[in-house]
């Protein structure tokens, strides 16, 4: 672990601190290119600007730019660090924005006392961006801040940390379960954490073919039942009418554990006390709710699932994020909406179920083989084949909808 610790630092550090940099898509060698490039040429694509605001998609990078925005108020699973804190993370999101992508992306770390502070500096600065993705913002000001944003701005604005999680989670949920041989209609859940991640991943679950009756969701106080008089609005929604109250009593049976809150927080007894065949996702980052050696030494017809890319069946928003706004930005949606979030759903679990070529085992060298079963539910993040099904698909389905400025698929190498 302390090698690891070193590697990291050292990988942030060298050759030159951070992960991203800006590079020139024009050149700038002559007198020439400077007089387009700037005064005086600049001031052409400004007057068509002024005149139409979409030439800013013509003229401008804004098509194909990102802005990955935080307070750094839930950093991964590490909690509320601060904004420049959080910074690392949001340029690894850069990274993973333009590796997996190519979409460019800017990371930016706002301090701020109110809610309302943060939405006015968010809505100020929109339009310089074609989609704005919010990260490690927590809960329950999330909610209000997503909200408000998507009514103020006039690009896609996408809470990764509840709807990428979301999307990936029910990909994977939807075939862990059909592995076990489970319909999400009759599975038992239980789900440690009620935050932004939680919250979200369950709704789409309930989209998904989940009944709201079989869920239980925990928070610190435990179980979050309908005698409760200390819920927020967004937790309320999952109030279950019960007299169960712990984690104890709820794992007893049940087929699923969703664990999006800390680390080490079920242990093998929980494990033992669930029901024949059940799926466990324990996505707390970087530590996980429960150690897969821990699980699988517990018992042996389970199917494990955590948020990293050390451990067989990544749950990671890493799986969505980058090809949900690739498919919105290709056909210019103003937002992302259900069907396409659920689109994306059914593109990354139909695509586990493709044969996985050379190129994805070669990124994995400790695998000999992926197929279709408990260890692999989910594509791999290096699969090149996410980009074209995925962007497809919601590009598809932001066309369908009504949403796409550009009504027409592009074409999407496979
Ligand atoms: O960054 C990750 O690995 C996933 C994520 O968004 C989070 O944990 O907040
Ligand atoms: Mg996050």
């Amino acid at each position: 672990m302390s090698d690891i610790r070193q590697q990291a630092l050292d990988y942030h550090e060298f050759p030159i601190p951070g992960k991203t940099a800006v590079c020139l898509t024009k050149p700038a060698e002559t007198s020439h290119d400077l007089a387009l490039a700037y005064s005086p040429g600049v001031a052409e694509p400004v007057r068509e600007i002024a005149a139409n605001p979409d030439n800013a998609y013509r003229y401008t990078n804004k098509g194909n730019t990102v802005a990955v925005i935080t307070n750094g108020t839930a950093i991964l699973g590490l909690g509320n660090l601060g904004p420049l804190a959080s910074k690392p993370v949001m340029e690894g999101k850069a990274l993973l924005f333009k590796h997996f992508a190519n979409i460019d992306s800017t990371d930016i770390e706002i301090t701020h006392n109110t809610p309302e502070e943060f939405i006015n500096t968010v809505a100020a600065i929109a339009d310089t961006f074609g989609g704005i993705n919010l990260e490690d913002i927590k809960a329950p000001e999330c909610f209000v801040i997503e909200r408000e944003l998507i009514a103020r701005c006039k690009v896609p604005v996408f809470h990764d940390d509840q709807h990428g999680t979301a999307i990936v989670t029910a990909a994977g949920m939807i075939n862990a379960l059909e592995i076990q041989g489970k319909l999400i209609s009759d599975a038992t859940f239980v789900c440690m954490g009620a935050g932004a991640a939680a919250i979200a991943c369950m709704t789409m679950l309930v989209k998904c073919g989940a009944n709201r009756a079989n869920i239980y969701m925990l928070d610190t106080k435990g179980v979050i039942h309908s005698g409760r008089t200390d819920l927020n609005e967004y937790k309320a929604l999952f109030a279950n009418d019960t007299d169960k109250r712990t984690l104890l009593d709820v794992i007893k049976g049940a087929d699923v554990f969703l664990g999006l809150s800390g680390p080490d927080v079920i242990g093998a007894e929980e494990v033992a006390l669930m029901a024949d065949k059940p799926v466990i996702f324990a996505c707390s980052n970087p530590d996980p709710e429960i150690k897969p050696a821990l699980a699988h030494a517990t018992r042996s017809d389970l199917i494990m699932g955590t948020g990293r890319s050390d451990y067989p069946n990544q749950v990671n928003n890493v799986l969505c994020f980058p090809f949900i706004f690739r498919g919105a930005l290709d056909v210019r949606a103003s937002c992302i909406n259900d069907e396409m979030k659920i689109a994306a759903v059914h593109a990354i679990a139909a695509l586990a179920k493709e044969p996985v070529p050379a190129s994805v085992l070669k990124a994995y060298p400790n695998v000999s083989s992926l197929s279709f079963g408990p260890e692999y539910v989910l594509p791999k993040p290096m699969d090149p084949r996410l980009l074209p099904n995925v962007a497809r698909a919601v590009a598809q389905a932001a066309i369908d909808s009504g949403v796409a400025a550009i009504p027409t698929l592009p074409q999407y190498a496979d």
